[in-house]
């Protein structure tokens, strides 16, 4: 059987890469198709260094031509990468000296285990040989103290180039400022949002965070105005979103994802992860109870085209591991813990492709309130 080029050209004329509105061919994403008798060779060129988009494009050249040309041909799918240098709407800004990686954590919905996840992710990365900081920006509740039971300590003052600076308090490899450091436990947090912006702004800039690699933040819940603030103030590399797989928490964490991705604010969105994507009992980890929903977060990542990064299960020594400050992720080999891992190499992959793809984000200069009508989309 010999294939014949045009042939091709016209499968692949009725597929479209993940995102594109015009047909592969008239896109530009097909530079060259080569044909030996059954064999064919089609170089495909993509503006994003999305994994799932890049696989995604594989899949369907395949099977468009297994469908519509020749159902045996043998195909062959390089992909090369051509992102636009500075794709529109990012404005340039400075990276914060030392710092590598500034991870966003986000939910739309509260108590899906946003900070549970921050804090796993943070000491799996540092048990990778990463240089970690976490800085708790959730003035509504913040919990990374207890987290990493720090809760009794308090940072110190320390003088870097004659400046006085905050030193984070640090455990599990991992340097940690929290809201909640000043403030006492059984306080309740009421800050106008210019105070907590300020006190935010500080342990950010007037920290000595020293180098890092990744600086995770865990926001508060929601899209408000700390997630405003904090993007104006810090070049954010990305985002990943927590979500649990129920409706509700999957619409809010819609909007989280529409917030990022707004055209005034452009922060790439790394991935979702599914928290409590079933309850398994410890005793019998092969069962699996779907309380919340099945796949509700991995679809929706399908939906938006954004990568999945993993789920985690509900398992009581998760929450008993947060409550007494050692995170899962600091067991040996139990469930929990390969579940987090997993998720880590996913979001360490991820982030290196953000990073391949796209020039560094820039702290977004928000003029008006303009930037708040994501909540409504
Ligand atoms: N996978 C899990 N398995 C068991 N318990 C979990 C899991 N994830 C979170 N939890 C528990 O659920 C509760 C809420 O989690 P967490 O505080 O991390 O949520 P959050 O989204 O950060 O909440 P907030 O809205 O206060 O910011 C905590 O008691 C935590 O220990």
């Amino acid at each position: 059987m010999k294939l014949n080029k045009q042939d091709i050209y016209k499968a692949l004329e009725k597929i479209s890469v993940s995102g594109e509105g015009q047909n592969m061919v008239e896109s530009g994403a097909v530079k060259n198709i080569v044909t030996f008798g059954d064999e064919v060779v089609v170089d495909l060129e993509l503006t994003t260094p999305a994994l799932h988009i890049k696989k995604r494009a594989e899949v369907d050249v395949m099977k468009a031509i297994h469908e519509h040309v020749y159902a045996k041909a043998k195909v062959k799918v390089n992909v090369k990468v051509n992102a636009p240098s500075k794709p529109k709407n990012e404005i340039k800004g400075k990276p914060i000296p030392g710092i590598k990686n500034i991870v966003a954590v986000a939910s739309g919905k509260g108590g899906v285990g946003k900070s549970t996840v921050t804090a796993n992710l943070a000491v799996s990365l540092a048990n990778k040989g990463f240089k970690v900081g976490l800085l708790d920006a959730d003035i509504y509740g913040p919990s990374a103290t207890i987290m990493f039971d720090v809760e009794r300590e308090r940072p110190l003052s320390v003088q870097v180039n004659g400046k006085s600076k905050m030193k984070p308090v640090e455990n599990h490899g991992v340097k940690i400022l929290s809201i909640g450091f000043f403030t006492q436990p059984n306080q309740a947090v009421i800050w106008r949002g210019p105070m907590a912006a300020k006190a935010l702004n500080q342990m950010i800039f007037d920290a000595d965070w020293g180098e890092l690699d990744f600086l995770l933040i865990d926001l508060p819940p929601g899209t408000g105005d700390i997630h405003l603030s904090i993007m104006q103030s810090l070049p954010i590399t990305g985002a990943v979103m927590v979500s649990t797989p129920q409706n509700v928490a999957l619409a809010d964490a819609k909007k989280g994802v529409a917030m990022f991705r707004q055209e005034s604010i452009n922060v790439p969105v790394i991935g979702i992860v599914e928290n409590m994507a079933y309850f398994t009992p410890e005793e019998l980890p092969d069962n699996k109870y779907y309380i919340f929903g099945k796949h509700g977060a991995k679809n929706l990542a399908e939906d938006l085209e954004i990568p999945f990064l993993g789920e985690l299960p509900l398992v009581q020594s998760i929450r008993e591991a947060g409550d007494i400050g050692r995170p899962a992720a600091l067991q040996k080999d139990t469930p929990s813990a390969q579940a987090i891992e997993a998720i880590t190499k996913q979001v360490v992959q991820e982030t290196v492709a953000r990073n391949q793809g796209l020039p560094p984000t820039e702290a977004i200069k928000i003029t008006t309130m303009a930037g708040c009508s994501a909540v409504k989309k």
